[in-house]
């Protein structure tokens, strides 16, 4: 289907109260079709809030917003038939086998018994699911699962994938195959709007990134765009003691400091120049240091310095 627009998702000033708690306050967002667009946020900043006003689960307290070129509030059956949804509200029974969650599901969608089961064959195939297929999802572990609800989600070919925290618990090997799943989805011309912990995961997959604080979008933009909003990076000088640390911290002047695990952390443009000039000044006032790393921003200095949260976002 073509769109009125090249924007898969456009959301003015949404706002959502429970209670008097204001869980969001005044969103903005636009999501161009065929990109993977990335919110950000700590724990209760309103990642799963905005996806749920988004897939039409629950009623936004003002604003508005079109996904796939229909009107949220107007038309939301429209909006229901061009999305998916996976994440925190799984769809996986766990009493069918994987191949029988996704029939039941190509049922729901009214695919017919031949076009579904060629539709279940291609996506267990798709998923790497072939194996698991006769066993219920019940024994599957939190990687193939996730796969399964996905799989799940594409019987109805949606044009909108919202993932919420599509990865979380996953171990290392798991993220990447999910990660590769994603880039193929988008690939194939599908938008997807991913809420994550992760900072690695939007770095890696988002071709915009929003971070939203307190229920506001503090920043958007592309990973290296928000990069380079923040101050530049740092050298981290670790001592084996307290004099060391001492005399380095008179050498080097003002700078942030660590007495607990005898480290200070220097302002560094990124320069080989200053890199030596700094090791020159703690050579000539005899400074022993026991470690040194060069530290450029990543996304978690800019989370940090956007949003002041003691409690970041997980960097991995
Ligand atoms: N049904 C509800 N009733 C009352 N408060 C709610 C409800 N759902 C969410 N909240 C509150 O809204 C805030 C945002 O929650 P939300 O689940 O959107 O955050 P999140 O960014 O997705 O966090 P997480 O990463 O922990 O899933 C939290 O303070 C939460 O306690």
């Amino acid at each position: 289907m073509t769109m009125p627009s090249q924007s898969a998702i456009t959301a003015t000033g949404l706002r959502r109260l429970y209670g008097d708690h204001v869980v969001l306050d005044g969103v903005d967002l636009n999501v161009p079709c065929g990109t993977v667009f990335s919110l950000l946020g700590a724990n209760g900043a309103g990642k799963t809030t905005t996806v749920k006003i988004l897939s039409t689960l629950i009623r936004a307290d003002g604003g508005s917003a079109r996904i796939a070129g229909h009107d949220l509030s107007a038309e939301p059956d429209a909006v229901r038939a061009a999305i998916g949804v996976t994440g925190q509200f799984s769809a996986v029974d766990n009493l069918l086998t994987g191949q029988e969650n996704l029939t039941l599901m190509a049922d729901l969608h009214h695919l017919g018994r031949k076009a579904g089961r060629r539709r279940t064959a291609q996506l267990l195939e798709q998923f790497d699911l072939v194996d698991a297929a006769k066993k219920t999802a019940a024994t599957y572990s939190g990687g193939m699962r996730r796969r399964l609800d996905l799989a799940m989600t594409l019987v109805g070919s949606p044009q909108v994938i919202f993932l919420d925290e599509p990865t979380t618990g996953l171990d290392p090997r798991s993220r990447r195959a999910m990660w590769q799943i994603v880039r193929e989805l988008v690939a194939g011309g599908v938008t997807i709007f991913l809420t994550t912990q992760y900072l690695e995961e939007a770095d890696e997959l988002a071709d915009r990134i929003a971070v939203l604080d307190h229920g506001k979008i503090v920043a958007e933009g592309t990973a290296d765009e928000l990069k380079r909003r923040i101050p530049g990076g740092h050298v981290l000088l670790r001592f084996a003691d307290e004099r060391d640390l001492e005399s380095a911290a008179r050498a080097v002047g003002q700078v942030s400091r660590d007495s607990d695990t005898l480290a200070l952390r220097v302002p560094h443009d990124g320069s080989l120049r200053s890199l030596k000039a700094l090791l020159d000044r703690l050579d000539q006032n005899a400074v022993e240091v026991d470690s040194l790393s060069v530290h450029t921003p990543d996304l978690d200095d800019v989370f940090l310095a956007l949003t002041g949260n003691k409690e970041k976002v997980t960097a991995r």
